[in-house]
């Protein structure tokens, strides 16, 4: 079983501040945190015991997981962290409010920017001040040799590009625990959980605009992972289309989430 869920809400995402986050890494709010314990309630309630948790390098997310699963009483599961689970990095856009990149950029192409696959928005100046590249947590000592990306050099990605530095770790990590029958818990970003939906769903680039991804919310997934030891590879035979364990909160969520621009 794969269970994927958002951070809860941050100090950026709530309507009063409305700023892009992206690579910044912006804390959760108290409701945020009460989001993520209510998500380790509902993990408990449906008797979901994850047996390992995959977070980004972003305080939010893992802040998240941890109330998750001390809830649980989860907190000792093996935990994997990577900058691959990072929200989508959102360019020159980190740090500006959404009303003000509207009125910049109009709303078609924010709209392409925020919810489509391949427009990636304006670069992010490696010496601005919402720049990753000096941070440490993206610096060589932590590479994890999948492919020659280096993340302290990103500057701005759509869609398609959270999936191609996503997809060998989704590989290489998740699905061999998914296959070997494991509840894998990932706690990840909007951007990354719509870009899961897409290949688990096979959404097209229309499904994947309306797909808006509410703060705080687990969705389970049950799925057949299939191991071929010959090829030494993992392929998803089966997946339902995903259920959210608090639909009402999820619809609330979604809602805010619009609400914002
Ligand atoms: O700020 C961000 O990084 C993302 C998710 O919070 O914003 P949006 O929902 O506008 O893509």
């Amino acid at each position: 079983m794969l269970v994927i869920m958002r951070h809860g809400q941050s100090t950026w995402t709530q309507s009063s501040v409305n700023k892009f986050a992206g690579w910044v890494d912006v804390p959760l709010t108290e409701q945020g945190r009460d989001q993520a314990r209510h998500a380790g309630e509902l993990l408990a309630q449906y008797h979901i015991k994850p047996d390992v948790v995959f977070t980004s390098l972003l305080s939010r997310s893992i802040t998240t997981a941890n109330i998750a699963l001390d809830t649980c009483d989860r907190l000792w599961i093996p935990v994997h962290r990577t900058w691959r689970l990072n929200e989508r990095h959102y360019g020159a856009f980190q740090g500006q409010t959404r009303p003000e990149m509207l009125a910049q950029v109009g709303a078609e192409r924010l709209q392409a920017i925020r919810r489509g696959t391949h427009t990636r928005p304006p670069e992010l100046a490696l010496d601005a001040p919402y720049a990753q590249c000096h941070d440490p947590r993206y610096s060589a000592q932590f590479a994890d040799q999948l492919d020659m990306i280096n993340p302290a050099l990103i500057r701005a990605e759509c869609l398609d590009d959270v999936w191609q530095r996503l997809q060998p770790y989704w590989n290489a990590e998740i699905l061999p625990k998914l296959a070997a029958g494991q509840t894998v818990l990932i706690v990840t970003h909007g951007s990354v959980v719509r870009q899961i939906v897409r290949v688990l769903n096979h959404l097209d680039d229309d499904a994947i605009q309306q797909l808006n991804v509410p703060t705080g919310v687990p969705m389970k997934f049950e799925l057949t992972v299939e191991h071929n030891a010959a090829a030494g590879t993992n392929t998803i035979v089966s997946s339902d289309e995903g259920t959210y364990l608090d639909e009402q909160a999820a619809r609330a969520g979604i809602e805010a989430v619009h609400a914002l621009v």
